[in-house]
């Protein structure tokens, strides 16, 4: 069937309009977001103090050291080979040769020493906790449970799915009874199912039989977009038997034309980000929710976090207006306390269910299942007992110097992909101009395309890296084909914020890697929950400083374990890739096992990405916007975790480095100014671009509705200039 927007889909289905239907000027402001504190402010506090005492190794001095001479003195990179492999990339600045102080071009400086100065690596100090462990599958079938014979036929033919897994066992048969639930189980255990199943059993035996006229029966709220179009599908797989009952989705980003006229037509199951369906709400008459019977909420502590709790009252009171008896379901993997208000005024005498074990060794784990009646408080295991991680997740840790982190990453990154087979990747960064900026100079750089004068012997990726790109700032139809290219592919790596964070069904992520910590000990379970999903085997590697080697102790606090990989180790990966030997090397001991053969390798890649980066002012300006946006998202880390994450403790110069630049952004660097005026101009990279009470907005931006405001004079210029630099379409 052909919908009102063009598009073919399934006969009964609801869909979001494609691309063609986006709307002009769409563009979630993006800033550097973080899911705990709201406010970015500079403290001059003891506590940094005590640090710099307990870590002396860390201060080092920001004044730059006198450059040593290099193996390799590039020539001037010419422009650029047009265009990135695959799409989404936005075309980085066109690249003018710098000149010297008469005009005339002049050949790069090489790469000062990567590893001099660097503060000590310090031992990590592992205990080895017990961590909370659940069973995901149980022996029993979905045909035990009294489901219509065609939505079992459904789950075993078209999901290929037989066994229930302990969620589902346990929380199915609650909401078939008609009860409210509050459900907890780890990431990638099958929630989705857990409320789908019985959502779809009790609407196709609603007598009278459902009409898509009728309106919504459910409404099902989740925090990004990417998770919405998900849920949809599933649902919508459930419901093939079923074509009378119509599945929607409302998201920001798309055409509110098309949803309305959707809306209009009529969506019985209705799934929404909070902010979108707001706005419906205000602005689309025809929308009313007479029939709803249920309200599901996935991710509900992320939807907290996020600032929707408005939105979700604002819900709530037109779903309750509507007076019709409804169920009510809140879910996640990380229900915390915050929950319990929420909780509160949504759920109507609920079970809690969690599902907690802990695993004894090889003859199984012991299952814990609770179901606590009319307890609005969170399930069992919070955030204080620690969450439940996969068992089959092995999680590691690298500690490496600021300077060091850019070269370890694309050697990480290199090693997976060029030496080993089969690897899909999952990259976190706490803001989107990190990940364009990554995104950008990963491709240039190790995709196989070495500047002219470059190492001679380069050679290209045997196949090029899939290397793709995921954040709020991203118009919503390259976020969708984004979304779906990785869905489908064997193998490649995803740059993304923590958009991609929640709720993602990823299959074949065999690694996620945080190169920016995150906030919480919950975002943390998220993103390693994008891999061993559902019983399957997955790894994690944390990226931190030796400033922020505590974090291995927090994590140990929650009953999280990691193992260290030594980033010598990581580096040596760059053994095996000839593009990286030096010039002056290049004859003599490539392949040794000198292990400061690496280190040379390593310095060559630096300096391939510092050629990139200051081949143009455009792109020096690039990476300096990113650099900035690190800082910014930086100093939001929530005050429990100031002691290991404080903006003070940066090595400016060291963490420039990181983005590709030879020096600190002159108003960062100046270390003979007194320290008075040295916080200032700290605070000024800081500084909030709107004003106060704006970062929450940011926080939100990424997840907005797509339908803020038309942007003031101001801000539309200052998009223009954005996207020159980001070379996207204005
Ligand atoms: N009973 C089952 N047997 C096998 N696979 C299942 C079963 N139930 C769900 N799955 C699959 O497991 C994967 C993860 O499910 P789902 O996305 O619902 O997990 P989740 O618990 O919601 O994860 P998260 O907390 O990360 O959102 C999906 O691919 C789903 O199809």
């Amino acid at each position: 069937m052909e919908t009102e927007d063009g598009l073919l889909i399934n006969a009964h289905s609801s869909v979001p309009p494609g691309p063609s239907q986006h709307p002009k000027g769409w563009k979630a402001r993006c800033k550097p977001r973080r899911g705990g504190e709201k406010k970015v402010r500079l403290r001059g506090n003891g506590q940094t103090m005590k640090r710099k005492l307990e870590q002396p190794q860390e201060v080092v001095p920001l004044k730059q050291k006198p450059v040593s001479p290099s193996p390799q003195t590039k020539q001037l990179p010419k422009k650029p080979k047009s265009g990135f492999k695959g799409s989404g990339q936005p075309t980085p600045p066109s690249k003018k040769p710098l000149t010297d102080a008469n005009g005339g071009s002049r050949p790069f400086v090489k790469t000062s020493s990567l590893f001099k100065n660097n503060p000590e690596i310090p031992d990590i100090q592992r205990t080895s906790v017990k961590q909370v462990q659940e069973k995901i599958f149980t022996s029993d079938s979905f045909d035990q449970l009294r489901l219509h014979p065609h939505l079992v036929s459904t789950i075993t033919s078209v999901l290929k799915i037989s066994n229930m897994t302990s969620v589902q066992k346990q929380t199915i048969p609650v909401l078939l009874e008609g009860r409210d639930a509050l459900v907890r189980s780890q990431t990638g255990s099958g929630k989705t199912l857990a409320y789908g199943v019985p959502l779809v059993q009790s609407l196709q035996r609603a007598e009278p039989k459902i009409q898509r006229s009728d309106g919504p029966y459910a409404l099902v709220l989740v925090p990004t977009r990417e998770l919405a179009l998900q849920s949809f599908e599933t649902i919508q797989k459930l419901l093939k038997p079923f074509t009378w009952i119509v599945p929607g989705v409302l998201m920001g980003g798309e055409k509110k034309k098309s949803e309305k006229s959707r809306i209009r037509k009529g969506i019985n199951i209705l799934i929404a980000t909070p902010g979108r369906l707001v706005d419906h709400i205000n602005a689309t008459k025809c929308l009313h929710f007479r029939r709803v019977r249920w309200l599901i909420l996935d991710e509900a502590d992320r939807i907290l976090d996020l600032g929707f709790e408005k939105a979700v009252t604002a819900i709530l009171n037109a779903v309750n207006a509507g007076g019709e008896k409804r169920q009510n379901v809140l879910l996640s993997a990380t229900l915390t306390e915050g929950v319990s208000r929420l909780a509160d005024i949504s759920l109507q005498n609920p079970v809690s269910i969690s599902v907690a074990g802990e695993s004894q060794g090889s003859d199984g784990a012991h299952l814990r299942v609770t179901a606590r009646e009319g307890d609005v408080g969170p399930p069992t295991s919070v955030e204080g007992e620690g969450f439940a991680v996969p068992e089959e997740l092995q999680q590691n840790v690298v500690v490496v110097p600021s300077k060091l982190r850019l070269v370890t990453l694309a050697a990480f990154v290199l090693g997976k992909f060029k030496f080993e087979k089969r690897n899909k990747m999952v990259v976190f960064f706490s803001s989107c101009e990190q990940v364009d900026f990554h995104h950008a100079l990963f491709r240039k750089v190790l995709d196989g395309d070495p500047e002219p004068g470059g190492p001679k012997q380069s050679q290209p990726l045997s196949s090029p890296l899939a290397l793709l790109r995921l954040h709020g700032d991203m118009k919503q139809e390259e976020r969708t084909s984004v979304f779906q290219d990785f869905l489908r592919s064997k193998e490649g790596v995803l740059f993304c914020t923590d958009v991609a964070a929640r709720g993602l069904d990823l299959p074949r992520v065999t690694w996620i890697v945080q190169y920016n910590p995150p906030a919480s000990l919950a975002e943390y379970v998220h993103r390693i929950g994008r891999t061993a999903r559902i019983g399957s085997r997955g790894n994690s590697l944390l990226v931190l400083t030796p400033s922020e080697a505590e974090y291995v102790t927090f994590l140990a606090s929650h009953k999280i374990n990691v193992l260290e990989m030594k980033m010598e180790s990581v580096l040596s990966s760059l053994m095996k890739d000839d593009r990286f030997v030096g010039s002056h090397w290049r004859n003599k001991n490539a392949h040794s096992a000198d292990p400061q053969e690496a280190h040379r390798r390593a310095t060559v890649l630096q300096t391939e990405f510092e050629n990139y980066v200051h081949s143009s002012p455009e792109m020096v300006q690039w990476a300096k916007k990113a650099l900035q946006s690190f800082i910014r998202s930086y100093a939001t880390y929530p005050a429990s975790l100031k002691h290991i994450f404080h903006v003070r403790s940066l090595h400016l110069g060291h963490v420039a480095k990181s983005f590709g630049l030879r020096d600190a952004p002159r108003n960062l660097r100046d270390s003979t100014i007194p320290d008075r005026r040295k916080k200032q101009k700290r605070h000024d990279l800081l500084k909030k671009p709107h004003g106060k009470g704006r970062l929450a907005k940011m926080l939100q931006s990424e997840y907005s509705s797509g339908l803020d405001p038309a942007p003031s004079k101001v801000r539309r210029k200052k998009k223009v200039a954005k996207d020159r630099i980001q070379g996207t379409p204005s």
